[in-house]
């Protein structure tokens, strides 16, 4: 069990580092990642995705490669519009709604992405949960505006109830992601007619396989993301999208741009937009350069045990 802490280029999520365990087994390896503020309970699919890389391996795929988006922090216009210029993707998710910047902020930088992708790319933002119903409304309509057009905006607000009242008011398709990846029933979303487009994440749903049950379930187009995972994990949600029947969105699974470094260095890395689907996850043959301290790797360890003792047999 390898334990490793990566620095982020920028902060992400409410993070500057990403720590996660690498665990190694008959297939090969997987990358367990919960965020530090997930309880054990919430960690038991994480660990059952990290297990289902290193011990069963995936379903096969239908596709050998996919196209994939690229993903804007909370960054000034500049910057966004460099991300997303050097990127070579068409499409892109700019976060918005965090508490530290403006309405107008985020405004100011989805025109800077719309900018560097010019009129045929496609715009996406992703509040996570962050307005109430008329918030949403009111900033969806001013971002679609600013973005010359959003393809959909994420998670506007907390609830499904919310979700589906926020989509009978805007033009916009509404996606789903913390209803679905953090709900006792995802796919209470689709009976509410709260949503437009689903974002399935393989870790927080379990793996490939789960992942893949829930996708058909909700009967909604999906939309695979990632955790911020390593080339490890990012593996894992490269098979889930090379596995899905239909892909209608391009995927984000870009996300190794956000961090400062790889234990891999056969890095998942999208080449002008697209990155191809792997039979299995690279070797984390740099993982000595991102070895965590001892007292992170304890930390790791007894998370490991807890959330093992937590998993069902
Ligand atoms: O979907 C993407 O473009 C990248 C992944 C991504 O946006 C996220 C990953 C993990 C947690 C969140 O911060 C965020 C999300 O809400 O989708
Ligand atoms: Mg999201």
């Amino acid at each position: 069990m390898f334990v490793y802490s990566i620095p982020m280029r920028n902060r992400f999520r409410g993070i500057t580092v990403r720590e996660g365990v690498l665990v190694e087994g008959p297939r090969g390896w997987g990358e367990f990642c919960a965020f530090l503020d997930y309880s054990d309970a919430e960690c038991v699919p994480w660990l059952a995705c990290a297990l289902e890389s290193a011990t069963e391996g995936w379903p096969a795929p239908v596709r050998d490669r996919v196209p994939v988006n690229c993903t804007v922090p909370v960054v000034s216009p500049e910057r966004a519009y460099r991300i997303v210029a050097e990127s070579g993707c068409s499409t892109a998710k700019v976060k918005v709604a965090d508490p530290g910047s403006a309405l107008s902020d985020d405004l100011d930088r989805v025109a800077a992405v719309r900018d560097a992708l010019g009129p045929s790319g496609a715009v996406r933002v992703d509040a996570n949960t962050a307005w109430d119903v008329d918030t949403a409304v009111r900033a969806i309509r001013e971002l679609d505006r600013a973005a010359g057009g959003l393809e959909y905006v994420e998670q506007p607000c907390p609830t499904i109830p919310e979700l589906a009242a926020v989509r009978r008011r805007v033009d916009v398709r509404i996606a789903a992601d913390e209803s679905i990846r953090r709900a006792e029933d995802p796919l209470a979303v689709a009976v509410a007619g709260a949503a437009d487009v689903a974002v399935i994440k393989v870790a927080p749903l379990g793996g490939v396989r789960r992942a893949l049950e829930v996708a058909e379930a909700c009967g909604l187009p999906c939309v695979v993301s990632s955790a911020v995972e390593t080339s490890v994990g990012m593996a894992a949600g490269l098979a889930l999208a090379g596995a899905l029947p239909e892909l209608d969105f391009a995927c984000g699974l870009g996300t190794l741009s956000l961090l400062d470094g790889d234990v891999a260095g056969a890095s998942l890395r999208p080449v002008d937009g697209w990155l191809p689907v792997p039979a299995r996850a690279p070797e984390p043959d740099r993982f000595a350069e991102f070895a965590a301290a001892p007292a992170t790797r304890l930390r790791w360890e007894q998370r490991v045990a807890r959330v093992t003792a937590a998993s069902p047999a």
